[in-house]
């Protein structure tokens, strides 16, 4: 219970968007490399930032879960959340960054779960990721643009996949061309060549 609370009373890492910003970041991350990427792009833009929580919360260490992490992404499950914010709270945000590890090829399913709460038709969202690996960025991107048809996106387009619902297979490497920052030390040049 401790740590639980000493989390939700982190003013960086807090369970419910502020409401100073048109920009929110909302991201879900296990270990912290996202949640440093998260932290360092609303440092930089003065956004709001939203941490996504599980309603059933994964192992401290999250590769004892991945046979659940697995089973979540490979068959586009929706685990709960535990702190959705109300709809009137998110329908203040013009621009929305969303924050996921790629795991298991996908977004992690909590932030599928967060998209599809919510009518985000005409935003913009900017999805970013960490990984381990530069495979699968591509699947894991379009997975955002498909839960998130009728929003703008920065990018505005993605390198073509050949199967992008195809998860489980490795297809060709097609995550080129894809920019992200790789750690919270690139996020400033990003931000400028993405034009925020
Ligand atoms: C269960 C699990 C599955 C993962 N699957 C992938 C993967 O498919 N591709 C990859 O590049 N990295 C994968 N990773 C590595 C994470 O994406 C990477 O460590 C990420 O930076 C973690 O972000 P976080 O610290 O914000 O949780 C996986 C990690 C875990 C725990």
């Amino acid at each position: 219970a401790c740590s639980a609370d000493e989390k939700t009373s982190d003013p960086e890492t807090p369970d419910q968007p502020a409401g100073n910003s048109n920009i929110l970041v909302a991201y879900f991350s296990a270990t912290g490399n996202t949640q440093r990427v998260a932290e360092r792009i609303a440092a930089l833009t003065g956004a709001d930032v939203y941490r996504i929580e599980a309603a059933d919360p994964y192992a401290a260490d999250p590769y004892d879960d991945s046979d659940r992490v697995q089973r979540e992404a490979y068959g586009d499950l929706r685990p709960g959340v535990a702190n959705l914010p109300v709809a009137e709270t998110i329908a203040r945000y013009d621009t929305i960054f969303v924050g996921s590890p790629c795991w298991w090829h996908q977004p992690a399913m909590v932030v599928c779960t967060f998209l599809e709460a919510y009518d985000l038709s005409g935003k913009t969202i900017v999805p970013f990721f960490t990984y381990g690996a530069t495979t699968y960025l591509n699947e894991s991107m379009q997975k955002i643009y498909r839960l998130t048809p009728e929003s703008k996106h920065i990018p505005a387009t993605l390198p073509e996949d050949l199967d992008p619902d195809d998860i489980t297979t490795p297809g060709r490497p097609d995550d080129a061309g894809i920019d992200m920052p790789g750690s919270a030390g690139g996020v400033e040049s990003w931000l400028k060549r993405i034009g925020i």
